[in-house]
């Protein structure tokens, strides 16, 4: 069974500085901590043998390793569990422990014994776009996320930025809700990304039309 039809909430979970716990070491493995390494969140790994990958990352300090098989104690404190071994028997046992204890468990093999999924995601610096099909096609989650990365580029990294100054400024410096809001809404509709794209971005000429000051 590749779904229990559950309708997913979706958030963005703050795992800076975390306890996270990746029981296995293969190519599965592999992809969910990159994934946690780039949230800064300090993870472990479990598992009598790892890619040739994450061997670099431990030799870097990147992440701690346990190179032995799992065994529930390994996991106790972990605030967020994955299990991504091989042996189904293994990831159903980290699955047991893991909801005991109230763990946040991701069990790479069996969607109903998983709290959460892990979508496919593009990310543009503060930009995240993430694509779920709830389990039903995993691999049209993937397709989807190649076709947004064609149409979202580079470019919105900087774009963000921008915008997220240009907030901080309009917050602080426009008192009234209603002019905040169309201050806000005006920089989308200006080709900013288009000046980003052909090199002619000024950030402080564009803070100086929206906002009609000097920055
Ligand atoms: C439920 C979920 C749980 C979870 O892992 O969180 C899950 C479950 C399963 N995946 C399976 C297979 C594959 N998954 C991938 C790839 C990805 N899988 C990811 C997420 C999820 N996979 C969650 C649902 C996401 C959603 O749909 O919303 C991505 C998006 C994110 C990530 O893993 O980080 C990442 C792409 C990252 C990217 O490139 O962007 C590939 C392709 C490949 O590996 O190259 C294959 C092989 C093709 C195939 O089988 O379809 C199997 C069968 C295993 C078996 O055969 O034994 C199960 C178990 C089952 O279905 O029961
Ligand atoms: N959710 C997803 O995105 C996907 C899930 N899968 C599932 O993920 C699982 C793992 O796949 P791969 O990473 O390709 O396998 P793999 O064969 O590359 O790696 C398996 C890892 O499990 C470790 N392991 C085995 N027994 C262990 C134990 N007792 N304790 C700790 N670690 C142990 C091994 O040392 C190895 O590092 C498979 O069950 C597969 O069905 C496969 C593709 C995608």
């Amino acid at each position: 069974m590749s779904t229990d039809n559950s309708t997913y909430y979706p958030i963005l979970l703050n795992l800076n500085g975390k306890s996270c716990v990746v029981v296995g070491g293969g190519r599965v493995a592999e992809r969910k901590i990159a994934a946690l390494l780039e949230a800064k969140a300090k993870v472990t790994v479990i598992s009598p043998e790892v890619t040739p990958i994450i061997s670099e990352w431990l030799a870097m300090g990147k992440l701690e390793g346990i190179m032995e098989g799992y065994d529930s104690q390994y996991s106790s404190d972990a605030y967020l569990v994955i299990a991504a071994t091989d042996s189904t028997e293994v990831n159903e046992c980290v699955y047991i422990d893991s909801a005991a204890r109230g763990q946040l468990i991701n069990r790479v093999d069996c969607p109903e014994q998983s709290n959460f999924i892990v979508p496919a995601v593009v990310r543009r610096g503060k930009l995240s776009i993430a694509v779920s099909t709830d389990g039903a096609s995993p691999l049209l989650a993937v397709e989807i996320r190649q076709k947004l990365e064609q149409e979202y580029g580079e470019e919105y990294e900087l774009y963000l930025d921008f915008l997220g100054e240009l907030r901080l400024l309009v917050q602080d410096q426009v008192l009234e809700a209603q002019e905040r809001k169309r201050i806000l809404k005006t920089v989308l509709e200006l080709d900013v990304l288009g000046s980003i794209r052909n090199g002619s971005f000024n950030k402080m000429r564009l803070f100086e039309k929206l906002l009609g000051v000097a920055k």
